[in-house]
């Protein structure tokens, strides 16, 4: 009797399955996950239209190197769980790009003269002692995701870059008529992204189309990509607590 209902049971969930999207439709629900990208964060917000004071963008720079530090070690992490040779040949580009090669100085490196270009020395930008409890630990859950999962799944996971060309834009519009007090070389980290993101999404993007093909696994694609969407939106609320603490201190 109960074999008879578990098979019942299995053949009503086989006729309740909704049917997978197709590529296309695929796409456009990851796509439509950016409504919940950081850009919309009220940080971001106020960030992007000059209502930071100069040490709340220290924080906010000061804070994201953190993210920056780690992005190869993420990716470390995928290509060390990644037994196909074609993928790690494009991924390891993207370790490359973070901690530079040759003459390229990388993306780090840029990101230290953005510090520099803000009012922060680089002494003081790598001791990491101006990151806030939270952004380490939103940056690390990402770290530790990609370490864990299959490979696919951490690829999915970095399609948050989607949504990103329109944020780096967005600040080289906007930040040198908003905060002039900092030097225009300092901004060309966001310049060097765009591209680098388009690349990376058209990679990842086909990794994921590929894998995730029946509806749950598509289901799951998009969970994974509001977790990172929760891990950029944490450390915003947590570089805005730490915003508020230090303008506190120093007007108590
Ligand atoms: O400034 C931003 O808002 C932003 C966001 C993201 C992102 O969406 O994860 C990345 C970057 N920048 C970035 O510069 C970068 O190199 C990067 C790599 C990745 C990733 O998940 O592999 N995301 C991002």
């Amino acid at each position: 009797m109960s074999i008879v209902l578990s098979n019942l049971a299995g053949y009503n969930q086989k006729q309740t399955d909704p049917e997978a999207w197709d590529r296309a439709e695929f796409e456009r629900q990851l796509r439509a996950k950016g409504a919940g990208y950081h850009i919309h964060h009220p940080f971001n917000v106020r960030m992007n239209s000059g209502q930071l004071s100069p040490d709340d963008i220290r924080c906010w720079v000061a804070n994201r190197f953190y993210y920056q530090i780690n992005i190869p070690l993420k990716d470390a992490a995928v290509m060390s769980n990644c037994p196909d040779r074609e993928t790690r040949r494009r991924w390891i580009l993207r370790m490359l790009d973070h901690d530079g090669y040759g003459d390229n100085e990388g993306g780090i490196e840029a990101w230290t003269r953005l510090g520099e270009a803000v009012g922060i020395s680089r002494e003081d930008l790598w001791s990491l002692k101006l990151v806030a409890p939270g952004v380490r630990f939103a940056v690390d859950a990402y770290v530790n995701f990609a370490r864990q999962v299959p490979w696919q799944e951490a690829v999915c996971s970095s399609l948050t870059e989607m949504f990103a060309p329109k944020i780096h834009k967005d600040r080289l519009a906007n930040w040198p008529g908003h905060y002039q007090w900092i030097e225009a070389g300092g901004l060309e980290y966001f310049r060097s992204r765009i591209s680098l993101a388009e690349r990376d999404v058209e990679h990842g993007l086909q990794v994921t189309l590929d894998y995730f093909t029946t509806r749950k696994q598509q289901a799951r694609a998009l969970e994974i990509l509001q977790f990172k969407l929760d891990v950029l939106w944490s450390m915003l609320d947590a570089i805005e607590k730490a915003c508020q603490q230090n303008s506190e201190t120093s007007h108590a």
